[in-house]
């Protein structure tokens, strides 16, 4: 095949809906491929907006604008980027034959829990925690006493952990209950799940087209509150988990079909893998991958959209670590200081418009040939410095 560099044919125009952190690295690989490019979101300047050479911000739950802007820009590529979007606009583009990736029936199984939960574990017979949907407060008192305490409750649409809790005993429930209505997209369903108390949870990184899939190495993090703050490449992994992950990861993904980077979430207790969920785009505990890999999970996605090999090198271990805003402001800004930027790390600054506290805002990306440990321990020396100011 024959790659024709689009400012020639002036044809491929990528199309994200959403436009943060993620988005933004995503444009920036395009943009390096001449390819034309334009950013969608709810608010003004998110973070893809400012490197896109066309930003839109509209309502990206209602069906009707999220098709007007498609219908008015005509992208080769529609890139869905965060889980709140009008799936039914995706369908219809579809049906318009709009190219959406990996398809829209793959984002509408991975944006809600159930369609996901159920697809991987009663139709592909992955390992899964034990789960219940429930829709009332009597039904999630039902649910948590058979699956047990603790127990891990979450909006059925919802993301970096928005909306969900783990229920140490019944009286925790009603705040639970409480707290799921804080989703960022649908809390009138929620999913109960038994806690799995894991050695280590990773993300594994699968790129797919029509012709390949490509893993990169697994990626250990952290996660506080449901939302990852550092992560490390690669995860020290038995040789039996690693390959058990790698299966679990083609078949889920090939399951969803279509092109594109997938971030297969996964709990690991000894040998035994759980599938915890997936999404079909760039990972944020993929950041790292801006360090150690000749192309990352952006460049990677692009090439997958666009059909192109997908085979790049690791240069070695690397770790990074999100940092969070500590006030709410609408002038954020953040002191970095110079001991940041060494031959093996640097700092990417989302420029998002606005900060609440927790907001991930930055990350600090270090490399270390040899060892995860050592860049994980610089990263979170790296953040420990930065200051809202
Ligand atoms: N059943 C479970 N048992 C133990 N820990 C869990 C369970 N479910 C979730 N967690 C913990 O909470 C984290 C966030 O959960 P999950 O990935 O389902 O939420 P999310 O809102 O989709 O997050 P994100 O959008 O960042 O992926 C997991 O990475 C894991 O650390
Ligand atoms: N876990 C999913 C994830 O990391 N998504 C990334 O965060 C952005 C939303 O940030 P915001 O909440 O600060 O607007 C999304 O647009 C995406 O880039
Ligand atoms: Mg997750």
């Amino acid at each position: 095949m024959k790659f024709t560099a689009p400012l020639k044919s002036n044809s491929t125009k990528i199309m994200l809906l959403g436009s943060g952190e993620l988005g933004k690295e995503v444009i920036i690989e395009a943009q390096r491929l001449g390819i034309e490019t334009v950013a969608v979101d709810s608010y003004n300047n998110a973070p893809a907006q400012l490197v896109a050479n066309k930003a839109y911000t509209i309502n990206m739950k209602n069906k009707d604008e999220v098709l007007d802007v498609i219908r008015r820009e005509k992208p080769t590529y529609i890139l869905p980027e965060v889980e709140a979007i009008s799936i039914q606009a995706l369908f219809d583009a579809e049906n318009e034959g709009f190219h959406v990736i990996p398809n829209a029936e793959a984002v509408n199984k991975t944006m809600n829990r159930k369609n996901i939960r159920e697809f991987a574990a009663e139709r592909l017979n992955l390992p899964t925690s034990d789960y219940r949907f429930v829709t009332t407060f009597e039904g999630l008192e039902e649910a948590a006493k058979e699956i047990g305490y603790p127990c891990v409750i979450k909006p059925v649409m919802s993301s970096s952990g928005h909306g969900q809790s783990i229920a140490r005993n019944s009286s925790n429930l009603v705040e639970s209950w409480e707290l799921a209505k804080e989703a960022r997209g649908d809390a009138s369903e929620l999913i109960v799940e038994e806690f799995i108390t894991f050695d280590y949870e990773i993300t594994m990184l699968t790129a797919r087209n029509e012709n390949q899939t490509v893993f990169c190495e697994p990626i250990g993090h952290i996660q506080k509150n449901g939302d990852y703050v550092f992560s490390w490449q690669p995860m020290e992994m038995s040789e039996e988990a690693k390959q058990k992950a790698q299966e679990i990861a083609k078949t889920v993904t090939d399951g969803l079909g279509g092109r594109g980077i997938f971030g297969v979430e996964l709990f690991i207790k000894g040998d035994e893998v759980y599938f915890s969920e997936v999404s079909p785009r760039p990972h944020d505990t993929g950041m790292v991958t801006m360090i150690t890999q000749s192309q990352s999970e952006f460049a990677l996605h692009v090439r997958a959209v666009l059909g192109l090999p997908l085979d790049y090198i690791d240069y070695g271990c690397g770790a990074s670590a999100a940092y969070k805003a500590q006030e709410d402001t609408f002038t954020p800004t953040i002191d970095i200081e110079d001991s940041a930027f060494t031959k093996n790390s640097f700092v990417r600054v989302f420029g998002k418009p606005q900060s609440h506290e927790g907001r991930r805002m930055a990350v600090a990306l270090v490399f270390d040939k040899d060892s995860s440990q050592n860049a994980l321990d610089k990263s979170k020396e790296i953040i420990s410095k930065f200051t809202d100011c």
